[in-house]
């Protein structure tokens, strides 16, 4: 605690793309926020005694230095932190909660509840908060052979994505992770509650930031007739009262980067029951509800507090 008993935070990698957006968004909290010396940012010991003095650390690191921050935390023993981790290193792991409150009516009082949180990944959040629910509701079968296509503005891979886009200029659309083994599929596939792994094909444009994550379905793969109008119910009923997260209309096209800057997330079942076919779409930004955004959401629930409207 501050002086004024506030809670304190200290953010790992606060210089870094999520780091610099989750410090922006801290001046919606009342916590304090503690920083090191730049010049000692990567020196563990500074590292090591910042931790030791707040009450939580966001890790927004590489997942190789959120892994050696853990190790830290864990010789800390009774004295360590809790930790909201903004990496990909925890997200599976079962001794941490996975930071995505609107998940189960169960999960902001986990998040509330836990030493430490694993903030979602950005392609992860859009996927599972489109199939999750309906996988759930027996509307789509765990077992149905799910391909993911997405686009990422190139904020999504970090300080060095975005200096080759705006120093070098970068290519104009492009497909990538097609060998297949892309770090979120694990993370997907548990929390959306899928038998096997799906076919994940992301994408990265010359746009800073925005995010569709994009799945098409055969309805006749689906259980009884379920129909474009079951799946929107269903996804509005999950959502209702969220201020976050909107179950919008279908519309012919959708441009990426129209939630940039805000930290909610559209839904939508687009298709046609006489093609037996449906498309569903999840747009966010991927530095909002897909980092920042949401690791605010989490650290507001993790210290009691009101978490701030949703810009
Ligand atoms: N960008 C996005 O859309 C999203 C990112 N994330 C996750 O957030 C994490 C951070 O990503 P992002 O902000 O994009 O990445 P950036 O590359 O923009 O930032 C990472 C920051 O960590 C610093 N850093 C690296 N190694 C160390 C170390 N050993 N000790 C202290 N600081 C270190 C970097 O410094 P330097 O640059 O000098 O190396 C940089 O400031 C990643 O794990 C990523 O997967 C999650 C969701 C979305
Ligand atoms: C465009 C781009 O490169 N995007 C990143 C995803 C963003 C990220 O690394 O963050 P999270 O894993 O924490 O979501 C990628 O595909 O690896």
């Amino acid at each position: 605690m501050s002086s004024d008993g506030q809670a304190t935070v200290f953010i790992d990698g606060e210089a870094g793309t999520t780091g610099l957006g989750i410090r922006d968004r801290l001046r919606h909290l009342p916590v304090t926020l503690r920083s090191i010396d730049p010049a000692l940012r990567k020196d563990p010991q500074a590292r090591r005694e910042m931790m030791m003095a707040v009450d939580v650390v966001i890790l927004c690191l590489p997942d190789a230095a959120a892994r050696e921050a853990v190790d830290m935390a864990d010789a800390m023993g009774t004295d360590a932190p809790r930790i909201l981790d903004a990496s990909t290193a925890f997200r599976t792991d079962p001794a941490w909660v996975y930071g995505f409150p609107e998940m189960d009516a169960s999960q902001p009082d986990a998040i509330r509840k836990a030493a430490r949180v694993s903030n979602p990944g950005c392609y992860p959040t859009g996927l599972i908060a489109l199939l999750r629910p309906l996988v759930s509701a027996g509307l789509v079968p765990a077992d149905y052979p799910v391909c993911i296509n997405a686009v990422s503005g190139y904020s999504g891979g970090g300080r060095s994505m975005i200096e080759a886009h705006e120093r070098e200029g970068g290519p104009a659309f492009e497909l990538y992770g097609l060998g297949l083994g892309h770090k979120h599929i694990p993370e997907m596939t548990l929390y959306a509650g899928l038998a096997q792994a799906p076919i994940f094909v992301p994408s990265v444009g010359h746009f800073p930031q925005g995010m569709i994550v994009s799945v098409p379905l055969h309805l006749d793969r689906l259980p009884g007739r379920v129909g474009i109008a079951d799946l929107h119910a269903a996804l509005a009923a999950h959502y209702a009262g969220s201020d976050r997260i909107a179950v919008a209309d279908p519309c012919a096209k959708l441009v990426a980067d129209a939630l940039a800057g805000t930290d909610r997330m559209e839904l939508r079942v687009h298709g046609s029951d006489d093609a037996r076919q449906a498309v569903l779409t999840a747009r966010l930004d991927n530095l909002g509800k897909g980092a920042s955004g949401a690791a605010l959401q989490n650290l507001a629930l993790m210290l009691g507090l009101e978490p701030p409207p949703s810009v």
